[in-house]
């Protein structure tokens, strides 16, 4: 499944948009420390949103910035009618309390439905704001026409960004789903029963062929850099090659529909005022 492609059509239909309703989108993106996965995110999304027409607001703060002080951007931000939406990549240093940051942003503002507010309403099937990897893989698999009513969805990893929101949307999306972890025993017994399999566990190439039953559908979403500087997923592409009946590349799956569901999201909520 080539999200790189869909991405870019998707991209296309946003700047037409942008320049048709004459909306000028704002995002902050605030990044603390150097997470590697982050930086990878933060260099697509300023090429991308310059493209759409979108103005980026970045801030870049060291790991050792102090908790209030992150606290005071986003409520600067808050109260900022020009700034549509906010971003707060994750992970943050361990000095900061995740979950306080992610209370603070508006739930107005929150492009990345990481609010508890947010997520509630996805929870319940009344979505306002929808975290964006996993409304990315949504789009993916519709546009494949992979309808997962029906289906065995198993995913692997319990993230708040990508694993829980997903089992969520999968949920709502009338799939019967399984959500792994590292507790989880015999793993590959439960991958094998998935129609639908997706794999967030930020372990490089951690599950082969094996794991899956012949014409299930993979979706990818780790990004792993390698020490020869390389960038990998979670699972092995080339073992799965074969068997999978879709499956998604790393790089040039999942990662560019995170963006361009960024970028939707960003524009919707410009144009919501
Ligand atoms: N392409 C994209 O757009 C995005 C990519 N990513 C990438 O996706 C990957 C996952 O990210 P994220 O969800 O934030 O990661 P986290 O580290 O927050 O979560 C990883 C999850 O995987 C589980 N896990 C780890 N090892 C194993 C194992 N051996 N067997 C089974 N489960 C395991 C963990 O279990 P437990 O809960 O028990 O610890 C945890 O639930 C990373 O590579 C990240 O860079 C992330 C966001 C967006
Ligand atoms: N608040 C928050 N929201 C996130 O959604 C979030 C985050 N924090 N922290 C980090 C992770 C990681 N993440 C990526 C998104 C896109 C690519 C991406 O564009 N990947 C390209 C890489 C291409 C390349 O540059 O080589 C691809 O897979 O093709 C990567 C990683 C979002 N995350």
């Amino acid at each position: 499944m080539d999200g790189k492609k869909l991405a870019q059509e998707i991209r296309t239909q946003l700047k037409d948009e942008v320049a048709q309703n004459g909306l000028v989108p704002r995002l902050a993106v605030i990044l603390v420390g150097d997470d590697p996965a982050s930086q990878v995110y933060v260099r697509n999304k300023q090429r991308a949103a310059e493209k759409i027409g979108i103005k980026t607001v970045d801030h870049h703060l060291p790991a050792t910035v102090g908790q209030e002080a992150l606290l005071d951007l986003i409520y600067q931000y808050n109260e900022d009618p020009n700034i549509h939406g906010i971003l707060v990549q994750l992970p943050l240093p361990d000095s900061i309390d995740e979950a306080k940051i992610t209370h603070a942003i508006s739930p107005q503002k929150d492009v990345d439905g990481f609010h508890p507010i947010n997520l509630g309403h996805l929870f319940m099937n009344k979505p306002y704001s929808l975290p964006c990897t996993p409304r990315g893989i949504m789009e993916l698999l519709a546009h494949y026409k992979i309808n997962p009513s029906g289906k065995d969805v198993v995913i692997v990893g319990r993230s708040n960004i990508v694993g829980r929101p997903m089992a969520a949307l999968m949920l709502n999306a009338d799939a019967t789903v399984t959500v792994t972890h590292s507790r989880t025993r015999n793993l590959a017994q439960k991958t094998r029963q998935a129609d639908i399999l997706i794999v967030a566990t930020g372990q490089a190439q951690m599950l082969d062929a094996s794991y899956i039953k012949e014409g299930a559908v993979v979706v990818d979403v780790g990004v792993n850099r390698l020490e020869d500087g390389s960038l990998v997923g979670d699972v092995d592409f080339e073992s799965m090659l074969g068997k999978a009946a879709y499956l998604t590349p790393v790089p040039g799956g999942v990662g560019p529909m995170t963006i361009a569901m960024l970028m939707k999201q960003t524009v919707e909520f410009a144009q919501r005022g």
